[in-house]
C-alpha cells in the first residue's frame, strides 16, 4: 500500500482568528478505510474541506495521488468524490440527470452503464427520472452519494454519512463503502457514531482542538487500550466482602446484588478459574455471569478525558 493522501504539517487559522487546525501530518493509505472521530467543532470538517480544495490551507502541504491540492488543483480533485454532511441540490433536476450532469464536471466522458449501475447499488435507481424535490430525505442523500461516485474517484469522503438517516440506510451506507474497499477505492469518513468507526474503520484517526491527538490500527487500538470485565449477579446480596475475596479487586455493585471483575485481556492468565473457586469456598452462589469488553466507545471517550 502507498499513501493517496499525504498531508504534511497542516495547519489552518480562520479569518476570524479560530485556529481550526494545528500542524497535522498524516499519511492515508491507498484503499484502507480511515475513520476521523472527534468532538463537535474539533476541525474534521476543516480538514476535509482543505483536502477537496473547498477551504485553502493556511499552511502546511497536502497531496493527493502525488498532486499538490493548491497548484495542482484540477488534478488532485478529480481523484476525489466528496459528500458533505449539508444536502446542496439542485432540487428541479432529476435523479439521472443530477448524477450524469456531476461526471461531465470532473470532464468524464459519458458512461450510462455506470451511472445505471451506481443507481441500482444505491436504490435509485426506480427513482432515476424523480426530480430531487420529490425524494425523501434518506433518498437525497443516497443522490449525494452518486454524485460524488459519479466520476469513479479514488477517493471518497464521506462527511458523517449516517447523521440522522434511518438504519436501513446506514446499513446500506456501510455495504457500500465494503463494496468500494473491494474496488480499491480509499474511503475516509468523519464520524461521530463510534459504532461506524468500530464496524467499518481499518484505522483511526481522534482529533481534538485542531490536533491530530492519535492514529491508530482500530484492532491494535482496541488490544491496547480495550480492558474486559466479568460482571457476576449473585443469588443472595453482599454487604461486605469476604477476607478471602479482597486480593481480587472485586467491586460491588447493584448495592451488593452484583459483583465486578476487572481483567487485562491479554493477560493469559485471567484470574478467573481462582476467583469462581473462591467465590464457591466463601459460600457465594451465582445467579448468571457475564463478560464485557469497553467499546471503541469506552476508549474514545477515556481518551479524550485524559486529554492524550
Ligand atoms: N468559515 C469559518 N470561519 C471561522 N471559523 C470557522 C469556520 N468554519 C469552521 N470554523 C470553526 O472552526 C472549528 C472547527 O470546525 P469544523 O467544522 O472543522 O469542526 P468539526 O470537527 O467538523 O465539527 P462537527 O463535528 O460539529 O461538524 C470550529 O470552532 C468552527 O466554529
Amino acid at each position: 500500500m502507498s499513501a493517496i493522501i499525504h498531508i504534511d504539517q497542516l495547519g489552518k487559522t480562520y479569518s476570524s482568528g479560530h485556529t481550526a487546525l494545528s500542524d497535522i501530518s498524516l499519511d492515508i493509505q491507498e484503499g484502507e478505510i480511515f475513520a476521523l472521530l472527534g468532538p463537535n467543532g474539533a476541525g474534521k470538517t476543516t480538514l476535509i474541506s482543505i483536502v477537496c480544495g473547498i477551504v485553502n490551507p493556511g499552511s502546511g502541504r497536502v497531496l493527493v495521488g502525488g498532486h499538490d491540492i493548491v497548484r495542482d488543483y484540477r488534478a488532485s480533485r478529480g481523484l476525489i468524490g466528496l459528500v458533505p454532511q449539508e444536502l446542496v441540490n439542485d432540487v428541479f433536476e432529476t435523479v439521472w440527470a443530477t448524477v450524469s450532469f456531476s461526471r461531465g464536471l470532473f470532464g468524464k466522458k459519458p458512461n450510462p452503464a455506470y451511472i445505471e449501475q451506481l443507481l441500482k447499488e444505491l436504490s435509485l435507481w426506480d427513482k432515476r427520472d424523480a426530480k430531487l424535490i420529490e425524494l425523501s430525505g434518506g433518498m437525497k442523500r443516497r443522490v449525494m452519494i452518486a454524485k460524488a461516485l459519479s466520476h469513479e474517484p479514488r477517493v471518497l469522503f464521506l462527511d458523517e454519512p449516517t447523521a440522522g438517516v434511518d438504519v436501513e440506510l446506514r446499513r446500506d451506507m456501510w455495504a457500500m463503502v465494503r463494496r468500494l474497499r473491494e474496488r480499491g477505492v480509499t474511503v475516509i469518513l468523519t464520524t461521530h457514531y463510534i459504532e461506524e468507526a468500530e464496524e467499518m474503520a481499518d484505522r483511526i484517526g481522534i482529533i481534538r482542538k485542531g490536533e491530530l491527538i492519535l492514529v491508530e490500527d482500530k484492532a491494535v487500538l482496541m488490544q491496547r487500550l480495550g480492558r474486559k470485565e466479568l460482571i457476576l449477579h449473585l443469588k443472595e446480596p453482599l454487604s461486605a466482602l469476604p477476607d478471602s475475596l479482597v486480593p481480587f479487586r472485586l467491586e460491588r455493585i447493584e448495592e451488593g446484588h452484583g459483583l465486578r471483575y476487572p481483567f487485562d485481556s491479554q493477560d493469559e492468565d485471567s484470574g478467573i478459574p481462582r476467583l469462581l473457586t473462591a467465590l464457591a469456598a466463601a459460600g457465594i452462589e451465582l445467579r448468571d455471569l457475564k463478560s464485557k469488553e469497553s467499546s471503541l466507545e469506552d476508549i474514545f471517550v477515556s481518551l479524550l478525558k485524559e486529554g492524550v
